[in-house]
């Protein structure tokens, strides 16, 4: 049988030392299949960026594991995990993370620069990503001139430049209204079903946790529940595996995340203290 894509046994991430130590999260085991899109719920500082940082191998746990393709990525040497997250995953953020001195063709051929793709191969593939978010037009614009949700298909299209066997969004419609929110989830589930690409979305959005095939609810730091099945209109009644209530939420600190192209070089540790490199205003 295929390995889950990604799986994490025993996850554990301290924050800080001594009186400063925070435990973020506290022993997660998961599995995530190919293909599958997982939203991960739960209130503010419940541990669910934290998750998916160590998942998409932006930063390392303090203990347990995490495998991709049922290889523990301890395995990976440095330069291995730089390449796979490059080339393997896709990200989508809220905040966009744009460089907006650049066009918008140069900011979505950014992963394959890094992977060291002539420039004629980067664009003709950024090009291609770009038709398929319609947004060929705009290959030239500067970043900055274009709306919320333009922004945002850029990002989608520099996310899938690379062709990834998984994406990562976390919050992606959370700086767009309602309309171009749609459009947006769309394009993404249209991936995941059109190119079975796997989706683990972070969201404080209910409709849009409801679209994905599996929600995974975060509390201070543990899992409290998995509920299978999509609760939209066209799938049937949800399979709630396990239950507790939801109580208050940890108060989440001064605590952005980072762009995966920033963090290079040998250590992928510090990914989520340090801030980005680029980074523009979240909304127009
Ligand atoms: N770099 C850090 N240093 C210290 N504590 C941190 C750091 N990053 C996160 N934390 C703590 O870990 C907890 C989980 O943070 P995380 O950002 O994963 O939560 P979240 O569920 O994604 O929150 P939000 O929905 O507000 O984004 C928070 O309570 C936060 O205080």
């Amino acid at each position: 049988m295929e390995p889950p894509v990604l799986e994490t046994e025993n996850l554990v991430k301290v924050y800080g030392r001594g009186a400063n130590r925070f435990d973020a999260l506290k022993g997660l085991t998961l599995e995530i299949k190919r293909g599958e899109s997982v939203a991960v719920i739960g209130k503010s500082g419940s541990g669910k960026s934290t998750l998916m940082h160590l998942m998409a191998l932006l930063d390392r746990p303090s203990q347990g594991v995490v495998a991709l393709n049922g290889r523990p990525v301890s395995e990976l040497k440095n330069k291995e995990i730089h390449k796979v997250r490059n080339e393997s995953f896709g990200f989508v953020f809220q905040q966009f993370f744009l460089n907006p001195n650049q066009t918008v063709l140069e900011n979505v051929v950014l992963p394959l620069k890094i992977a060291g793709l002539s420039k004629r191969e980067r664009n003709q593939r950024g090009m291609e990503a770009l038709e398929r978010l319609e947004m060929a037009d705009k290959a030239k614009n500067k970043a900055t001139d274009l709306s919320g949700g333009q922004k945002q298909r850029a990002c989608i299209a520099r996310a899938l430049v690379t062709n990834p066997s998984v994406i990562f969004a976390d919050e992606p419609t959370g700086n767009l209204d309602s309309n171009t929110s749609e459009v947006v989830e769309e394009i993404l589930f249209g991936l995941q079903r059109e190119c079975g690409i796997t989706l683990v979305v972070v969201t404080h959005d209910d409709d849009l946790a409801a679209k994905c095939d599996r929600r995974i609810h975060l509390k201070d730091g543990e899992i409290v529940s998995v509920e299978e099945g999509r609760l939209d209109a066209t799938h049937g009644e949800p399979n709630q595996q396990s239950a507790s209530s939801a109580g208050d939420a940890v108060p989440a600190p001064n605590y952005r995340a980072t762009e995966p192209w920033a963090a290079t070089g040998g250590s992928t540790s510090s990914a989520s203290e340090d801030g980005p490199k680029h980074r523009e205003e979240g909304t127009r």
